[in-house]
This record gives C-alpha cells, sequence and structure tokens, in this order.
C-alpha cells in the first residue's frame, strides 16, 4: 500500500488560537456543562456524542427565532432523518438581513468592471419591495420560484424575498442549456420565475430570449403563473420576452407593505438543490430552513471563522450550492461579494487585482482556479500586496499536496489555507478548515462539528484508525439532511436508495477518503463510484493527479478511470491527458509520467493506458465526470443530463472500449 502521507511538519500554524470562534466556542461549552474539553478533537467528540451540542450551538451563534427552541429532537427513537427543534419558529431571511444600518451588505462586481455597493439598509429595503409585489401577486408559503439568474444583486433580493414568504427558492445559472433547466424545473413546478434576458460572459454578449420562450412555455404546462424578465445585465434596460412581464412592471405591484419574516417551523423547506447526476433527471434535494442556517453559519462562523468585519468572496454560479453558502455570509454581518462573469475575462490578472482592490480577506475557490493561476505562471504577490486575505476556503474538488505546497507560496506564509468538503446533498461542509490548528500539506484538517464521519470497509467495518482508505460516512443525524427529495414517494424511496442503501440506516457519502492516524486530517481520494480497482488494489484517481501536479507545465489537465468491459476479468486504468498549447504528447512523456507514479505510489497503479485527449467532461459547477467516463470506456451507453457543461466531449471516449485487451502499448493507435 502506499503511504497517503507526507511525514512533514505544518504548512501554517494558528498564531493565536484563544481568538478564534472556535475556542471561544470550546470554552463556552466547558463552562456551561463543567467539561473540560481540551482542544478541538475533543470538542468535536463532545459534538457527535451529545446533541445538546446543537443547542450550544443555537446559542453560540445567536440564531434569531421568534420561537426559541426547547426541545432538540422530536421525542422518541432516533431515525435516519429526525425532526429538529420541533419546538422553535424562525425565518431565515430575517436571520441574514438582522442588520439595518449603512454598512456594506453585498458588493456586486464582475467581468464588466462596474462595481456596486448595497448597505444593510438598501438591501433591506430592495428585498420588502420584492417580498411586497411578491404578495401583491398571490406568492405564498410552500410555492416555488425559480431563478435563471446570474450571480448578482437582484438573485440576493430575490431569494431573501422568497424565504421571507416561507416559499422555496431554487436556482440554476443562466449557461444551463434549456434541457437542464427543464429537467429541473419541470420536476419542482415553479409558480414564479425570474429570468435575466441578456448576460455578458466572457466578453460576450449572450441573448437568452430563445431559451426563455421555450422554458415558460414548457413551463406553463406545469403550472408556472409569473414569468419575470429582468433588465438587461449588459445595457441595463429591460427587454420585452413573450409570455413575461417586466421587472419594473411586477415590482409597480409594491404596495408599501412592510418586510414581514413569516415564522415557520425549522423544518420549513427554504432551497432545492440538485444533484449532478450526469444521466437521468437530476433529483431534487429539498433544504430546510433551519438545517441550511444553523449548517451553513457555523461553518462560517467556526470553521472559516468568519466576523462581521470580512470581506468574503466565494467565485460560484447561482446552480451551485456554494452560493447558497455564500448567502449566509450576511448572517454573520459579513460583506460578500456578488461576480458576475467569467473571471478568465478580460484576463485572470485583472480579476486577482479586483481580489485584492475590494479587500477580500476570506477567498472560497476552487482547485481548478488555481490550478490555473499556475499553469499561467503568475505569481498573485507580484501582482498586489493581498494583505487584507486572511483565509483561502478551498472546495469543489480535492487539493493535491503539490497545488496547497504552491497555493501556500504564492499567497504568502500569513495565510490560512482550507480545504473543505461537503457538497450539495447537505448543503454544507462534512470535512473542513479548523482555524485552532495546523495546516498539514494535502490534508483537509479536521471533521465539521457536529458531523460523526467515519471510515468504512466494504462490509461496514470502521476502518478510520488503521489509516487504510475506505468510504466516507456520517453515523449520526445532523440538522441538514435534505428534508427530502421533491417528487419521491411518500416513504421518500429515491431518497433512502441514495443515502442509505449501502449500509442500512447510515449516510454514505460516495467519497473515498483516509484519515492520518497522525494528524487526525482527512484526504479525499476521490468519489467512490470512481475508485480504481486494478488486480484488487483500492486507490482514488486523486493520488494519479497528485502525482501529474510535476507536469503541470506540459498539462491543462488529466482524467483517470477504470475500465472494466463485459469481457475483461479485471479492471484496467486508463488515463487521459490534455496537453497545454505548444507541448507535445509522446512516448517520452508517457514514460516519464509511469515512472513518476512508479515512484511515487507503486507499479501496480500505473496507468494500463496513456492517452491525449482535446477535452474532458465537467460539470456544470466544474467537476471533473470520471463515472461518465468510466462507464462509456467499460461499455454502457450514456445520455447525457444537462449537467455536463460539455457533452460532446464525451464522444471522444467511445472508442476506448474497443481497445485492445492487451495493456502493453504505451499508446494505441485508434
Ligand atoms: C462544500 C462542497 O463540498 C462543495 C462542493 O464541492 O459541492
Amino acid at each position: 500500500m502506499s503511504s497517503h502521507f507526507e511525514n512533514s511538519g505544518p504548512l501554517w500554524r494558528p498564531a493565536d488560537p484563544p481568538f478564534t470562534a472556535v475556542e471561544r466556542l470550546r470554552r463556552l461549552i466547558n463552562s456551561k456543562h463543567g467539561l473540560n474539553l481540551a482542544n478541538y478533537h475533543d470538542l468535536h467528540q463532545y459534538s457527535v456524542e451529545s446533541f445538546t451540542f446543537w443547542l450550544d450551538l443555537w446559542e453560540f451563534l445567536g440564531i434569531i427565532s421568534s420561537i426559541p427552541p426547547k426541545k432538540i429532537l422530536e421525542p422518541g427513537p432516533i431515525t435516519e432523518v429526525p425532526i429538529w427543534f420541533p419546538d422553535t419558529r424562525l425565518n431565515y431571511a430575517e436571520n441574514l438581513l438582522f442588520r439595518k444600518d449603512d454598512a456594506i451588505a453585498c458588493t456586486a462586481g464582475g467581468e464588466s468592471g462596474v462595481v456596486k455597493h448595497y448597505s444593510y439598509r438598501q438591501l433591506r429595503e430592495l428585498v420588502r419591495q420584492m417580498a411586497s409585489a411578491m404578495r401583491h401577486h398571490g406568492l405564498q408559503k410552500g410555492d416555488r420560484v425559480a431563478g435563471i439568474v446570474n450571480n448578482t444583486i437582484s438573485s440576493v433580493v430575490i431569494c431573501l424575498a422568497t424565504a421571507s414568504i416561507g416559499a422555496i427558492f431554487s436556482s440554476t445559472a443562466t449557461d444551463m442549456g434549456t434541457h437542464g433547466i427543464l429537467d429541473r424545473y419541470r420536476q419542482i413546478q415553479p409558480r414564479f420565475i425570474f429570468a435575466e434576458t441578456e448576460v455578458l460572459y466572457a466578453g460576450k454578449v449572450v441573448d437568452l430570449l430563445p431559451k426563455l420562450s421555450e422554458v415558460f412555455r414548457e413551463l406553463r404546462k406545469h403550472g408556472l403563473q409569473h414569468a419575470i424578465a429582468l433588465p438587461s445585465l449588459v445595457s441595463g434596460k429591460e427587454i420585452s420576452v413573450a409570455d413575461s412581464v417586466p421587472l419594473s412592471k411586477f415590482l409597480a405591484k409594491d404596495d408599501g407593505h412592510e418586510l414581514i419574516f413569516e415564522q415557520l417551523p425549522f423544518s420549513q423547506p427554504l432551497f432545492i438543490l440538485y444533484s449532478s447526476g450526469t444521466s437521468g433527471p437530476p433529483k431534487c434535494i429539498v433544504h430546510s430552513a433551519g438545517g441550511v442556517l444553523l449548517q451553513t453559519k457555523k461553518e462560517l462562523r467556526i470553521s472559516i471563522g468568519m466576523d462581521p468585519d470580512d470581506t468574503y468572496f466565494q467565485y460560484t454560479t447561482t446552480g451551485w450550492m456554494m452560493w447558497t453558502f455564500m448567502l449566509t455570509g450576511l448572517a454573520n454581518g459579513t460583506r460578500i461579494i456578488l461576480y458576475d462573469g467569467s473571471p478568465f475575462h478580460p484576463d485572470l490578472r485583472t480579476y486577482l487585482k479586483f481580489i485584492n482592490d475590494q479587500r477580500v480577506s476570506i477567498l472560497g475557490t476552487s482547485p481548478r482556479f488555481l490550478a490555473e493561476i499556475q499553469g499561467q505562471k503568475i505569481n498573485p504577490l507580484q501582482l498586489a500586496p493581498f494583505d487584507a486575505l486572511k483565509r483561502v476556503a478551498i472546495t469543489g474538488a480535492v487539493v493535491t499536496t503539490p497545488l496547497f505546497l504552491w497555493c501556500q507560496q504564492a499567497f504568502g506564509e500569513r495565510v490560512h489555507l482550507m480545504s473543505t468538503s461537503g457538497g450539495t446533498d447537505v448543503c454544507t461542509a462534512f470535512v473542513t478548515g479548523v482555524p485552532s490548528l495546523p495546516v498539514y500539506a494535502g490534508e483537509i484538517q479536521g471533521k465539521s462539528l457536529g458531523m460523526k464521519v467515519e471510515v468504512f470497509d466494504p462490509a461496514g467495518k470502521n476502518i478510520e484508525h488503521t489509516g487504510t482508505a475506505g468510504e466516507m460516512v456520517c453515523t449520526r443525524p445532523h440538522p441538514s439532511i435534505p428534508v427530502r427529495f421533491w417528487g419521491d414517494d411518500k416513504s421518500g424511496t429515491k431518497f433512502r436508495d441514495a443515502y442509505f442503501s449501502m449500509y442500512p440506516g447510515i449516510w454514505r457519502q460516495g467519497d473515498f477518503i483516509v484519515v492520518n492516524p497522525r494528524t487526525k486530517g482527512i484526504m479525499i481520494l476521490g468519489r467512490s463510484d470512481g475508485v480504481l480497482n486494478p488486480s484488487g488494489v483500492r486507490f482514488g484517481s486523486a493520488e494519479i493527479y497528485t502525482v501529474l501536479e510535476q507536469f503541470s507545465a506540459a498539462l491543462d489537465d488529466s482524467l483517470c478511470v477504470g475500465q472494466r468491459r463485459p469481457q475483461d476479468k479485471d479492471e484496467r486504468v486508463l488515463l487521459f491527458l490534455k496537453m497545454r498549447k505548444g507541448y507535445k504528447f509522446n512516448d517520452e512523456l508517457v514514460a516519464k509520467i509511469k515512472a513518476a507514479i512508479r515512484k511515487a505510489l507503486s507499479a501496480r497503479h500505473v496507468p494500463a493506458f496513456i492517452f491525449e485527449t482535446t477535452d474532458i467532461p465537467y460539470t456544470v459547477n466544474g467537476k471533473r465526470i470520471e463515472i461518465a467516463v468510466k462507464q462509456i470506456v467499460s461499455g454502457s451507453d450514456l445520455k447525457p443530463s444537462g449537467t455536463v457543461a460539455n457533452p460532446e466531449s464525451l464522444q471522444l471516449y467511445y472508442k476506448y472500449r474497443d481497445l485492445d485487451a492487451t495493456p502493453t502499448a504505451p499508446k494505441a493507435k485508434l
């Protein structure tokens, strides 16, 4: 077995642990319950043994409710999806709009270069107007409000107004195709839809009208009553769209109604998010207002250490759960940055300068983005001082050890780099940053508080202490387990099949992970359905991607999958490389890569074949799609869903299903 962990010392150490929010929470719990929790690990243990932790957290975070909770769980046996805080009443939007002052709540910027600031007072007024118009048009608790929207102030306003009424918000980004939008919204049957009409992306004006007319027409057959066309994000002018009203006409129905925050149960549905299934219709994951609020506020305040004087910039579209995550920054009284457009236009340097100029203190980004800065040989600290930057929180994919090392040096040793992982399924993180613990390159610092993460072997035995990789499971319920899948049957068959079927009664996340017994840090090695298993050696694709980092000057991207067709006795590993402009794929490179993998991992990790490819499939949320390619090269035909951003790329992989059975040649002539 290869060792997953370096034996080196920490990359970063906390300067002053006593002043972190997580330390304050530990001390509060000690004094409240007469405990002696000595460190984060003790605190985590307490948080997964005693449900009282969630009430402690509620108090610590200052969750606003009209009826404070008395009970933590519905009395009775604890089920997989218990009812949390059954007697409380609250409103998500009220928690986010608790500030009424002139401090900046949102800064809206983008590739156009225009920057606008909105104070908490202004944001409240915009939400009031929107909610008043929505009420006038008949929006009620439980109705669905859909958006085909960019990450702008309007999206924030529409979402918070929806939440103030107790309706359910669901959004897709404007680059989602008609098929993908309808796959989602046909299922949830929105009563209202808000849509951009014209947007700017990568310097190009995109006219959305053809897409909208088809979407509106189809959704009218599924209960749509109000379609609202938003002004152009290019000219600011309203564009007339058939079968819809312009925003100004819709808002003209604001009758001055004050902003009322409906007081709702903790489990009131708030968001519908979508699984990134690459074939078949996406699953519509319903998240509760209370669950999202408590968990995302915990992550931001405790794991990321966000304070009211922070400036938080999460690069995301409205189609990713990180958009909803980012929004809760407002519940910390923090300024959040909304960015509309491509980070690569006009160029990455301009985008990095924007981050510096806005004095971003917490940057949320992805490994793909960081790898792009590295690949373009940009040195951020030569561009700007980044002196406000305290933390870089990285999510969306695995952060390899070399990328960690590069990033630390690129942003300076002062900056706390944290890798986090959770997902759409729980709208929060399972494993995360811990501001009071050191950071080790390539490792996620710890398990998030309240999340009882364990590592199981296929038989359901906990193998965490052995340092062996296995399935990530969560063996205890927590408040942001989804309420249900929209459209599932009464007993929640699809929901249970998705999460609780492999280990009955236990949540299986679908990630393949290993915990370092020395540091307790976590490494995600890939998705468990993409685990590579040649001749019985189980390993994750991230282990191969880590080795490939040393070739990053030549490699633009890569994809590593297992192939096992009906006629094969064993699985073999295929590695696809996408070359950077000006670099050639040849036998010498293949030999060097094989030697590097053999040295870093073992001879049994060396892919049977290495090929050049011109495109690698990604989801619309920027995740590399291994499973679809694995299925294709193993002989299945695949009808890509609207979740695949570049479905045509999948065609490139069909030819490999006829690959010669003997894995000898360094490259096949196909
Ligand atoms: C928190 C996350 O895990 C985000 C994601 O990758 O979907």
